[in-house]
């Protein structure tokens, strides 16, 4: 089965309200006539209805990078996903190692989040990936293998094939150590693996791993050319708009 890439940016910390429709006015009309890529930008909660009316009639589609997990309630500082959805974002990242390490985020709250972006139609980029001492102690395919089964925990088939799930090692992330296209490949090779075990062939041949950690124009089309990486989730390289114009192209290629 042929699954159309998606190449998403994370701005993480960047960008106020004129930066945003800067980009977006930059990149609407370059990208205008790409097909065959999924393109997503998931900013921050302050910029996404700014953006989601920039880029109305464009292909790019608006993440968010975190929600709560909560329908609504006293949770002083959250999002909840009912409150992305009524600005009409369409994706969330979920679990991205900056939250699991400075905010405390398990694979327990990565799990309720997936669940709660499912219920409301948001379609979540769950990150997994180990850290440097993990991958030196040779433990990277069972840290995915065990985030991956644990964000899908209770999850059905049908809502797990059209999730995505990001591999990015941490060690590879704002760092400019990238992990080899083929390295990468493997471990989602892996992942892929883990959500046939869980489920079946189909769903595990239908869902989309991307690769993340210092993804760039020039060298996006490495990891695309591997037969099990759907795509990137960037970082630094998703910020100026001539290098997102450049992510893309590299992936249309
Ligand atoms: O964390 C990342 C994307 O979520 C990767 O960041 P960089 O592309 O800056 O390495």
């Amino acid at each position: 089965m042929s699954r159309t890439p998606v190449i998403a940016g994370n701005w993480k910390m960047y960008k106020t309200t004129a930066e945003a429709r800067e980009f977006a006015a930059a990149v609407k009309n370059e990208l205008q006539n790409v097909s065959g890529v999924e393109m997503v930008v998931c900013a921050p909660f302050t910029t996404l209805s700014v953006l989601q009316e920039a880029l109305a009639g464009s292909k790019i589609a608006v993440g968010a990078q975190n929600i709560h997990f909560a329908e609504e309630g006293a949770y002083t500082g959250e999002v909840a996903p009912r409150m992305l959805t009524d600005l009409g974002v369409r994706y969330v990242i979920i679990g991205h190692s900056e939250r699991r390490a400075y905010f405390n985020e398990t694979n327990e709250t990565v799990n309720k989040k997936v669940q709660a972006a499912l219920k409301h139609d948001l379609v979540p980029i769950v990150c997994v990936g180990e850290d440097l001492s993990e991958r030196e102690a040779g433990q990277t395919f069972s840290i995915v293998e065990t985030q991956t089964r644990a964000a899908l925990a209770g999850i059905e088939a049908g809502q797990a094939a059209g999730l995505t799930i990001a591999y990015e090692p941490i060690w590879a992330i704002g760092t400019g150590k990238s992990s080899t296209a083929a390295d990468a490949n493997e471990v989602i090779a892996h992942i892929r693996k883990t959500v046939a075990e869980l489920y079946d062939g189909e769903t595990a041949s239908r869902i989309r791993i991307q690769y993340g950690g210092s993804v760039k124009p020039e060298n996006i089309g490495e990891y695309l050319a591997q037969p099990d990486i759907d795509g990137a989730l960037v970082g630094g390289a998703s910020l100026a708009p001539d290098s997102y114009v450049g992510l893309i192209r590299g992936a249309v290629k």
